[in-house]
């Protein structure tokens, strides 16, 4: 087991998001996080990722986790300078030695950007800067990523593109994977397993029995 949740629960003055979550997430599972807009899914991403103090109950992570994130996507301004390469370093070390430079050019061409590694940031395509923000957390050679939205705006290409990359860290990198989405037809595809958060209340299964019908 890599995360284990307890009656965790979340209020924002008297809006209660949710209440008493328990689940725990296997060690290189690959689980989409699915629920109706505004029921918490990012409140608990943000929660896990420790931005956020649960009003009540606890999670544990294993002692060895290592945790990567994506954050939702943000737009970046058409006239950010960085090139994509270095927006990825922001998250190197300043003094760039042979051993980092090693390890950036692995994750740039490991995200498919080594092609474009020059072009900046503000003109690189939704699928490019998802996939430097994806190379810029595993720069810290995580063994569990959260990604949060991270196909939503993408065209179909670049969605099978990102996905097929979180895939291969998954299967060949042993990499847990916690993917929040709207796309059920996508995680189907993907994912194995899923947690629903509906209505304060979260359910967990096998990706393949997941009925449409709960929405
Ligand atoms: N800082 C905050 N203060 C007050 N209410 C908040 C705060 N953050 C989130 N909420 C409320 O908590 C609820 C859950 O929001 P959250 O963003 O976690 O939902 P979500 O499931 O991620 O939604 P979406 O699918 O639209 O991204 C919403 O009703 C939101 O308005």
């Amino acid at each position: 087991m890599i995360l284990d949740v307890n009656d965790l629960s979340m209020r924002f003055d008297t809006k209660t998001v949710f209440q008493d979550l328990n689940f725990q997430l296997e060690d290189g599972s690959m689980t989409a996080l699915l629920g109706p807009n505004g029921t918490g899914k990012t409140t608990l991403i943000k929660i896990l990722m420790g931005m956020l103090t649960p009003t009540n109950g606890s999670y544990k992570f294993s002692s060895d986790v290592k945790l990567g994130y994506v954050p939702q996507f943000r737009n970046i301004d058409s006239e950010y300078p960085l090139s994509i390469r270095a927006f990825i370093e922001l998250n190197a070390p300043l003094f760039k030695t042979k051993k980092v430079k090693e390890q950036i050019d692995r994750q740039i061409t490991e995200t498919h950007l080594e092609q474009i590694q020059n072009t900046r940031m503000g003109e690189a395509s939704g699928g490019q800067k998802q996939r430097a923000y994806l190379a810029q957390a595993l720069l810290d050679h995580p063994n569990m990523i959260i990604l949060d939205e991270a196909t939503a705006s993408l065209d179909p290409a670049a969605k099978e593109e990102l996905m097929g990359l979180i895939k291969h860290l998954n299967q060949e990198h042993k990499i847990t994977v916690l993917f929040v989405t709207h796309d059920i037809p996508l995680a189907k595809k993907y994912m194995s397993d899923y947690l629903y958060l509906n209505k304060g209340m979260i359910r967990q299964g096998k990706m393949k029995d997941f009925k449409e019908d709960f929405e």
